[in-house]
């Protein structure tokens, strides 16, 4: 017999409309009004990629000179809307409306918690240490195999913001337990919102985009540390990241076309660039699970530790390069990543419209049924 929350799953799915979910120019007008009636200042940062997408959506590339470099404000308001590159109008119109609707959220969700903007954030399934300047960030979650929930993409991203700014020089994520991350919790899909399936779709697009952004953007040396199996977007986001160390008892799956889905985490970029279009396909479209020295082979993995010594080498060697200077990584760091920060967010937008269709793809569906009602383990 099937729970409730699968049934009622598959009965939105079954009614839900075709249409596109783009923003259309009344959407974007209203955002445009919602955005002066925030309450909070939504800080620099935001507010320059809130410019740039305006910018872009309503005309088009920056073809402007570029101001001098005394001219702070003016060139940091240049740069960022030049970082956009080519983005198409709509796709910026849509990325701009669904950045103010998490920001008017996120402020409706912290009115009448006293406090609530001064505190700092406890998180329910995450340990965030800081100790040797480095933060760990660590999935806790065990039993659940760290299957990262829609609160703990939330919690990922504020950790990230968080860690970005504190005064360690590098950022670790890890997982507590025998795995790494199993992936997305496929419960998630069962939580349907007044506004149905559509609804659904359209928050998990603001999340996912809002979540992978945060890799995209994060400012220091970012190290995954792969304790165990690693699956779905916890696989595809090491794409993001600057290290890779796994212990030799890591695995590395994503299995999106047997869950009727298709790449995240920018990895329809990053894994052809990595390890070349004939391994990515192997791992994208046909599901292949990697040993770690697999991985390590292909690229996509630094280096492997033995299980058995694995969080002592990396952690040691970790500490060492915490002191080098800080400064000088995070340059070398944003040279790197500036190459392709565009790219990145482009193919960010790409695959989060393909995967708003997959969403709704009965393939989709059966797939997440099949796995909720314990019928298929991948
Ligand atoms: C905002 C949307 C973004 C979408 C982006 C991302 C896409 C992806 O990440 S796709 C990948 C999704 N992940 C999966 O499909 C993995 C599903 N899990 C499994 O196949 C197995 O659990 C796994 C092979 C990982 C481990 O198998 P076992 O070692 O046999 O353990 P159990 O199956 O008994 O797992 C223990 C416990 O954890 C629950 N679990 C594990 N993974 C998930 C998951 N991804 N979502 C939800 N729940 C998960 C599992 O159900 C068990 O729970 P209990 O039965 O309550 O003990």
């Amino acid at each position: 017999m099937l729970s409730r929350e699968v049934s009622s799953f598959l009965v939105q799915q079954m009614h839900m409309s075709q249409t596109a979910m783009r923003a259309s120019h009344k959407d974007f007008e209203t955002a445009v009004n919602q955005m002066k009636l925030l309450k909070k200042d939504p800080g620099n940062e935001m507010k320059l990629k809130l410019y740039a997408l305006y910018k872009q959506a309503t005309e088009g590339p920056c073809n402007m000179p570029k101001p001098g470099v005394l001219d702070l404000i003016s060139k940091a308001k240049w740069d960022s809307w030049n970082a956009l590159g080519s983005l198409p109008k709509e796709t910026a119109r849509q990325n701009y409306v669904e950045l103010v609707s998490s920001l008017s959220s996120s402020e409706s969700s912290s009115q009448g918690k006293p406090g609530a903007d001064s505190k700092q954030p406890g998180y329910e399934t995450l340990v965030v240490t800081s100790e040797d300047g480095i933060t760990k960030i660590m999935l806790n979650r065990p039993t659940k195999k760290n299957a990262i929930t829609t609160q703990m993409y939330q919690d990922i991203v504020l950790a990230l913001e968080a860690a970005g700014k504190d005064d360690s020089t590098i950022t670790v994520l890890t997982g507590n337990g025998d795995y790494y991350c199993s992936g997305n919790d496929l419960n998630n899909f069962t939580d349907i919102p007044p506004g149905g399936i559509e609804e659904q779709a359209k928050n998990n697009a603001i999340l996912l985009r809002n979540f992978v952004g945060c890799f995209i953007d994060f400012p220091k040396p970012l190290v995954a540390a792969v304790n165990g199996p690693a699956v779905g977007i916890s696989v595809t986001l090491l794409g993001l990241f600057d290290i890779v160390y796994a212990s030799d008892r890591a695995t590395f799956h994503t299995p999106f076309t047997h869950l009727g889905q298709s790449p995240e985490g920018c990895s329809s970029y990053t894994f052809p660039k990595i390890m070349g279009p004939a391994k990515a396909a192997e791992m994208l479209i046909f599901g292949k699970k990697l040993t770690a020295r697999e991985a390590c082979a292909q690229g996509l993995v630094t280096e492997v530790f033995p299980d058995s010594t694995f969080q002592k080498e990396v952690w040691t060697r970790l500490k060492a390069y915490s002191k080098l200077p800080p400064n000088a990584m995070r340059t070398s760091k944003q040279l790197i990543r500036n190459v392709e920060r565009e790219k990145l967010h482009a193919t960010n937008s790409e695959e989060i419209s393909a995967l708003q269709g997959r969403w709704r793809s009965e393939e989709c569906t059966n797939a997440v049924m099949n796995f909720l009602s314990r019928k298929v383990k991948l």
